[in-house]
């Protein structure tokens, strides 16, 4: 069994930056867990409530714990009014996930975390308003309308679809929603989660520690490649096609969204779960085009580069199947590891040193100021 890759070089690859007891990612190559459970386990057995609450709370929850927990996120769906002002105040081609970062920057501005006490509520009035906050927006600004984001859904899973589309969703697609959530909750020191750290090290509130975590989150070689992926699959017409467009990229030395990762060696183990969704999504659906068009870039990739899929390749075809607009796409995944992020935050502040590295310096040598007539 391999020992998983070998760390170093730039990008602070291979140093350990702190400690955690929330996951371990790739220990022996490809394994995930979430406090000593495995995430297909998880993913297989599992609500994303329940996924939080052991994230979040240590433990997973019983019965009674799960419907106390359901019920107080179903109790904080609500926007307050000056948040779904400013919401409505941003256009359309604005990227949702801006609109994420500035949504929770607001919510922090009207609901402030006062102590460290109000760590674990702050965070679950994030976790129930974050799906309604962005598909709030969403039909505003696309469709003109304000839609009712204090549903009857059951789970988180359920309240994104359903404040997305306005409707109930399929049993179906609430069963590959749960997986997606529960696949992106948490993955140890990430760039978004480290962004988060560094700044709850500094002691800052929590809305601030999220607000830069999305930041991080948005870009292409971390969550954003869910929707560079899925840019890059529509343009397929089929396996072959995909498989002498994939070969003339990296002719080019073209970089493929959702392939490779920085710690797993072998395979990312959330590639399995969500690959087998989006198969059964293709099928009832009755159009397996995107399904089999990765299927080949994967196959493609392993051949050419011994590159293989990371979560994020078969999210975009099953998001797609699932009716999900693209650019929403990396959003679900800020409102899953919301659970991660706040975890590492409780963590951080609960052992803190303040996180400033040192840097090598590569500049001129001391010099004066020559007088400005002079320069
Ligand atoms: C949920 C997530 O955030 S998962 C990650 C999502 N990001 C992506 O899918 C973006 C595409 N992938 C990548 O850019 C990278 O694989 C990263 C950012 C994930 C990891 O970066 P690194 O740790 O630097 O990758 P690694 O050290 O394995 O790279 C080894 C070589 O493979 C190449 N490579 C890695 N991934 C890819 C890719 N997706 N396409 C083409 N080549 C790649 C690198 O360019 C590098 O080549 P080089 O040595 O000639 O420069
Ligand atoms: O761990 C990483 O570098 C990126 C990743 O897969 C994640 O955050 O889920």
């Amino acid at each position: 069994m391999s020992t998983g890759k070998v760390l170093s070089g730039a990008g602070l690859r291979g140093q350990v930056a702190g400690k955690t007891a929330l996951s371990t990612v790739g220990k022996t190559g490809s394994g995930l867990t979430y406090r000593g459970y495995d995430v297909k386990d998880l993913a297989a057995n599992c609500t994303f409530e329940e996924v939080a609450y052991l994230i979040l709370k240590g433990e997973l929850p019983n019965s009674a714990e799960l419907a106390a927990y359901k019920a107080k996120l179903k109790s904080l769906r609500a926007l307050p009014q000056a948040l779904k002002d400013v919401l409505e105040r941003i256009p359309a081609n604005a990227h949702p996930m801006d609109v994420m970062r500035t949504g929770c920057s607001m919510l922090g501005n009207l609901e402030m975390e006062d102590s460290f006490a109000q760590q674990q509520d702050v965070t679950d009035r994030m976790l129930a308003i974050f799906p309604g906050l962005v598909n709030y927006w969403y039909n505003y600004s696309h469709h003109g309308k304000r839609v009712n984001v204090e549903t009857d859904a059951d789970t988180l899973a359920e309240q994104f679809l359903w404040t997305l589309h306005d409707k109930k969703p399929e049993a179906l697609h609430i069963d590959v929603m749960q997986a997606s959530l529960i696949l992106y909750a948490e993955h140890e020191f990430n760039a978004s989660t480290f962004t988060a750290r560094v700044c709850a090290s500094t002691l800052s509130d929590m809305h601030s520690c999220i607000t830069g975590a999305i930041g991080s989150l948005r870009g292409p070689l971390h969550g954003g490649a869910n929707e560079a992926a899925m840019e890059l699959i529509e343009k397929m017409d089929n396996a072959d096609d995909a498989e002498q467009k994939l070969l003339g990229m990296l002719e080019r030395k073209e970089k493929i969204m959702g392939f490779g990762h920085a710690i797993y060696s072998e395979s990312d183990p959330r590639n399995a779960v969500i690959k087998e969704w989006s198969e059964k999504l293709a099928h009832a659906n009755g159009d397996t085009k995107l399904y089999d068009v990765s299927v080949r870039c994967e196959a493609v990739m392993w051949r050419e580069k011994k590159l293989f899929c990371n979560a994020d390749f078969f999210h975009a075809s099953a998001y797609n199947y699932m009716g999900i607009p693209t650019k929403l796409f990396t959003p679900i995944f800020v409102c899953s590891r919301l659970t991660g992020w706040a975890a590492h935050v409780m963590e951080q502040r609960a052992d803190n040193r303040i996180i400033r590295p040192s840097a090598d310096y590569v500049g001129v040598e001391p010099r004066s100021v020559k007088p400005i007539a002079q320069r």
